[in-house]
């Protein structure tokens, strides 16, 4: 794992396009902040070009889906390819909600996306493995996270995070897990929306998207394991904000202390 690369992001500080959801954007773009890349979000089909030319990569996050948006989404990939900027998926409810699937298949289909970032019930229903999505959340399931990581990989010819107690990464051949975290994330709302768009930032600073998803998960899950670790009294509020905190000053040897993952 290549923790150098924190460093190399945060001298960079790359500009990141996210197209977010309006519950969760403040709380993506501090973190990109924290991070130490440059947040901007959009909604414009005018400013899109320019945008994705300033920017180093895009998130692209369905969370609350317009046809409006569908229709700035492929302008924004078709862009994207047009500069050669990395994307990254982030298939909010796909596993609960039918028109969401419908929608992501396809634009994961028409435009290459150099990493999808979900839970392990939206990436199940990517994959069109059976597991019972709860709305936003996970749910519940049996499959084998590393086959359905995997194979869902293999389906869209991209990297795939599945998140969770443990982020299963696959690129269809190799398969990664990092074991940081803290149970906390899950009571917070757009921690999955944060990791996704940090694992952007990190496509700005290495060639290699299975890199960028495995450095992305290992820091964002210790950044958070931190704040447990040395406030143990943390509740779910306070979570939320001391996260922005160790985002920010979170250095790659309190990672090496901490990381784990095979
Ligand atoms: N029980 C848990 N223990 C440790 N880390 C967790 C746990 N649940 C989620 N996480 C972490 O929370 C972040 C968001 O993941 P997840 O909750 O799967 O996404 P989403 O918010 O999209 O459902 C990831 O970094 C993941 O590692
Ligand atoms: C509650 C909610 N509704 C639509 S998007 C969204 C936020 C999803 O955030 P996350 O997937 O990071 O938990
Ligand atoms: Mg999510």
């Amino acid at each position: 794992m290549q923790l150098e690369l924190l460093d190399k992001l945060r001298a960079q500080n790359p500009v990141i396009f996210n197209i977010a959801n309006f519950v969760t954007v403040q709380d993506v773009a501090n973190a990109v902040n924290a991070i130490g890349a440059s947040p901007i979000m959009s909604n414009e089909i005018a400013e899109a070009e320019e945008i994705v030319r300033l920017a180093s990569a895009v998130t692209v996050n369905i969370g609350c889906l317009t046809k409006q948006q569908i229709i700035h989404i492929k302008k924004v990939e078709d862009l994207a390819r047009q500069y050669n900027k990395p994307i990254v998926f982030d298939p909010v409810a796909v596993g609960a909600v039918e028109y969401r699937y419908k929608i992501a298949d396809k634009l994961l289909w028409d435009f290459h996306t150099s990493i999808i970032r979900g839970n392990i019930g939206e990436i199940a229903a990517l994959g069109d493995f059976n597991w019972n999505s709860k709305g936003i959340d996970a749910g519940s399931g049996s499959g084998d996270i590393d086959e359905i990581t995997a194979k869902t990989a293999q389906k869209y010819h991209c990297t795939v995070i599945a998140s969770g107690p443990t982020d299963t990464i696959s690129d269809g051949k190799r398969i990664a897990h990092i074991h940081n975290g803290s149970p906390l994330f899950k009571t917070h709302v757009g921690s999955g929306d944060m990791l996704t768009s940090i694992v952007t930032a990190f496509t700005a600073v290495t060639d290699d998207p299975f890199e960028a998803a495995q450095i992305g998960a290992l820091v964002f899950s210790c950044a958070g394991q931190l704040v447990v670790q040395e406030h143990p009294n943390v509740g779910l509020g306070t979570f939320g904000m001391y996260l922005m905190d160790y985002l920010y000053k979170v250095k790659a040897a309190d990672i090496e202390q901490i990381a784990d993952f095979d």
